[in-house]
């Protein structure tokens, strides 16, 4: 339901008028301090530079000039980043507005990203991490009493205002307040609107009513404000976000409910906090997948934290060892079959590894090749390996025993160009696709490493002695489900004693079997004393798809939260066909309707496997909004990315299309519960289910028809 502003009533209208007025007078105060900005670079002498450069091109040879002209153009820029550097951008200088009435009367401040203040003309904007306002605003409602420490000091007084604020380009445009929401339409009028409507959340253009059509109709994303979710912060997820630098955390929560978005939050607190112990330079991002990677810095620019350097675990990993074991490069196997893969990231392997190995008994040990080789002898002992698939209580099939033996075999066959060295012809070394001889052969595993073995390989350097590791000030890492106990072992050698730390993850979203617990894990950190937040609320998700995520799940469902329940939403659309053709034909009819409806929004069409990605790509390959997404390579632009649950962990899109829930795809076991949870979670506004054939039996059967 929507007020037009004749309707509106004198309080609201007041309301609107005060703050136009602010914001009227912040620009204003904002623009004689810049003006004044720029006459004090006169002494510096950048000005003066400039006019030196002016005046020597007026008289100065033809050719001279670019030169002149180019170092007039650095000298400007040098002078437009110094000034802007320190004031708040007049276009949206603020989130926030909290009037506080204490013992010395009432006080406006505003919530922004830089600290800026004109007394004199009361205008006090604060940056969001500056912690004794900036706790007020996040903790208390509009009325509550307050009483907080503000510095010596402590501070009692009442919150009279606490207003969300949307600033578009240099326009007020939303105004927050409790249950009062008004939004500006074009034409400068303003309208009271409902809440459910115009929460400030990326993405979805409204709500649709309908299981069976995708998308509202509205056509367009609004144009996303410039503080995003800094201004949502709730009070749970402040306090996480304060937690002092020094102290590891640990932040748990459901899919969607904002453990990254407290993650980075924190990081930028840090990193403001105390700049001389927390440089970003020695900070660290690690996240399990590219994507997650590529998104992660996007977040972190806007919050100041574009130094800070975010890693993909693999990425890290090879990173690290190459640094550990001082080589310039490593031999990595070109391909690790999955089940070799998961036995060596395996907590069984992290208890039993040790007994069986020892540790090196001098640093001529350590070197890489010589812990590979005692490794290697391990995992060619079957009563070893046996061993280790036993004391994972079923989490491990025993075909993983032959794997890991033949596996490691080939490993430590001789290479070829050993084993061909007496060959001097080189023309007979040249194959007739133009790959390397041993490519797509057993040869090609010879001589190299797993990936998965550089943490077990710094893990048993570490027995013996440091691993020379440069101490990384504080670490978060994402989705820390996924993390194996060997490289929580390396992540702790390079916190050292700092043990400063952010973890934030989901059991609920292990994309494989074998996660050791939160307790285990924290133990091979050395942080058994973490705080512990749980995150309550479910943010992305609307209450639809939660349901199914939950059903899906199973037995495995936490359970349920007795928070704030998530918000209505669009059903979830189910859609079935008796041949897979039809199914994906439907998806790419859907999609170009879609598109054509709302040019701004993001879906994603996650498969099960890239192969079948492949297969509904090809159904709108020839659109120009339609992106075949590998590797995790996302652009986040709006338009359609046809991807698989292999890439997605982390993401959200506004629409979501599974493209093929069959039984095949999706078979009843706890693995694939877990996967299809994450490519359900990651919808913020519509979901549809899109099956043929035999459907997956973890979709319940009441969602063939009505939706859950
Ligand atoms: N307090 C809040 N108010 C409104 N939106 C929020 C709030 N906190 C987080 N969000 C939004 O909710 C979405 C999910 O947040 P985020 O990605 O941090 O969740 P997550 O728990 O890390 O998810 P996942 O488990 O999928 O990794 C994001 O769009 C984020 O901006």
């Amino acid at each position: 339901m929507t007020h037009a502003q004749g309707h509106l009533s004198e309080d609201v209208r007041a309301i609107i008028a005060e703050e136009e007025a602010l914001l009227t007078r912040v620009q204003a105060t904002l623009e004689a301090a810049r003006r004044k900005a720029g006459r004090a670079q006169e002494d510096r002498g950048l000005v003066a530079q400039l006019q030196a450069l002016r005046d020597e091109a007026a008289s100065a040879a033809e050719a001279d000039l670019p030169h002149l002209f180019f170092q007039m153009d650095q000298t400007r820029a040098l002078l437009d980043r110094q000034e802007s550097a320190q004031l708040p951008d007049a276009q949206a200088p603020y989130f926030a507005h909290l009037r506080l009435a204490g013992d010395a009367g009432p006080r406006d401040y505003l919530l922004g990203r830089t600290t800026f203040a004109d007394v004199s003309a009361g205008v006090r904007v604060i940056d969001w991490r500056f912690a004794p306002i900036a706790r007020v605003f996040y903790s208390y409602e509009e009325g509550d009493a307050y009483e907080e420490q503000f510095g010596e000091r402590l501070a009692e007084g009442t919150v009279e205002v606490r207003r969300l604020v949307v600033i578009e380009r240099g326009v007020l445009t939303r105004i927050i307040s409790g249950a009062l929401v008004l939004e500006r339409a074009q034409d400068g009028t303003w309208h009271g609107v409902g809440r459910d409507v115009t929460a400030l959340r990326a993405g979805g253009a409204g709500s649709a009513a309908r299981p069976g059509a995708l998308g509202t109709g509205k056509g367009a994303r609004r144009a996303e404000d410039a503080f995003g979710v800094t201004a949502l912060l709730d009070a749970e997820q402040y306090e996480a976000v304060s937690v002092d630098a020094s102290h590891p955390l640990l932040v748990l929560g459901s899919a969607g409910s904002g453990k990254t978005t407290v993650a980075l939050h924190r990081l930028a607190k840090i990193a403001f906090d105390d700049p001389a112990k927390y440089p970003q330079a020695r900070m660290k991002l690690i996240v399990p997948e590219e994507g997650l990677a590529r998104l992660s810095r996007r977040l972190l620019a806007p919050l100041g934290l574009g130094r800070v350097s975010v890693d993909t675990l693999d990425h890290w990993l090879l990173a690290t060892a190459r640094s550990a074991f001082n080589l310039p490069g490593i031999k990595l196997s070109p391909e690790t079959p999955p089940l070799v893969s998961r036995f060596k990231r395996h907590p069984a392997l992290r208890r039993l590894l040790l007994g069986r190995i020892g540790a090196p008994k001098t640093q001529a040990g350590t070197t890489l090749e010589r812990l590979h080789r005692r490794l290697a002898d391990a995992y060619l002992d079957r009563h070893f390996v046996e061993d280790v698939v036993n004391k994972a209580k079923g989490e491990l099939p025993r075909t993983v025993i032959d794997e890991v033996l033949e596996h490691t075999r080939l490993q430590r066959s001789t290479p070829l160009e050993k084993e061909l060295k007496d060959i001097t012809d080189p023309e007979r070394l040249i194959t007739v696709d133009g790959k390397a001889l041993e490519d797509d052969t057993p040869y090609a595993l010879a001589g190299t490493v797993d990936l998965e073995d550089l943490p077990i390989l710094m893990f048993l350097k570490a027995q013996q002695g440091p691993l020379g590791l440069e101490r990384l000030a504080h670490m978060v890492l994402d989705e820390a489900e996924d993390f194996s106990l060997f490289e929580l072992f390396v992540v702790r050698k390079l916190l050292g004693k700092g043990r400063s730390c952010t973890l934030a993850g989901d059991e609920m979203q292990q994309t494989e079997a074998g996660f050791a617990g939160w307790p285990e894990a924290l133990d091979e950190l050395g942080i058994r004393d973490a705080s512990t937040c749980r995150l309550q609320v479910s943010y992305r998700c609307p209450a639809s798809v939660v349901e199914l995520a939950r059903q899906v799940l199973g037995t495995q469902a936490p359970a349920e939260s007795t928070a704030q329940p998530p918000r209505a939403g669009a059903p979830v659309g189910f859609h079935h066909f008796p041949v897979e053709a039809q199914a994906q034909l439907f998806v790419g009819e859907a999609l170009r309707d879609l598109v054509s409806r709302e040019p701004h929004a993001s879906v994603g069409v996650i498969a099960s496997s890239p192969e079948s990605a492949d297969a509904v790509y090809r159904v709108v390959a020839d659109q120009a909004w339609a992106r075949r997404v590998k590797d995790g390579e996302f652009s986040f632009e709006p338009g359609v990315d046809v991807t698989d649950v292999g890439s997605v962990k982390g993401l959200e899109f506004d629409y979501v299309i599974l493209p093929d829930v069959t039984a095949r795809a999706w078979p009843v076991d706890d693995e694939s519960r877990r996967r299809l949870h994450v490519a359900i979670t990651r919808t913020s506004h519509q979901l549809w289910v899109v099956s043929s054939g035999a459907r997956s039996h973890l979709i319940p059967a009441a969602g063939a028809a009505t939706p859950p």
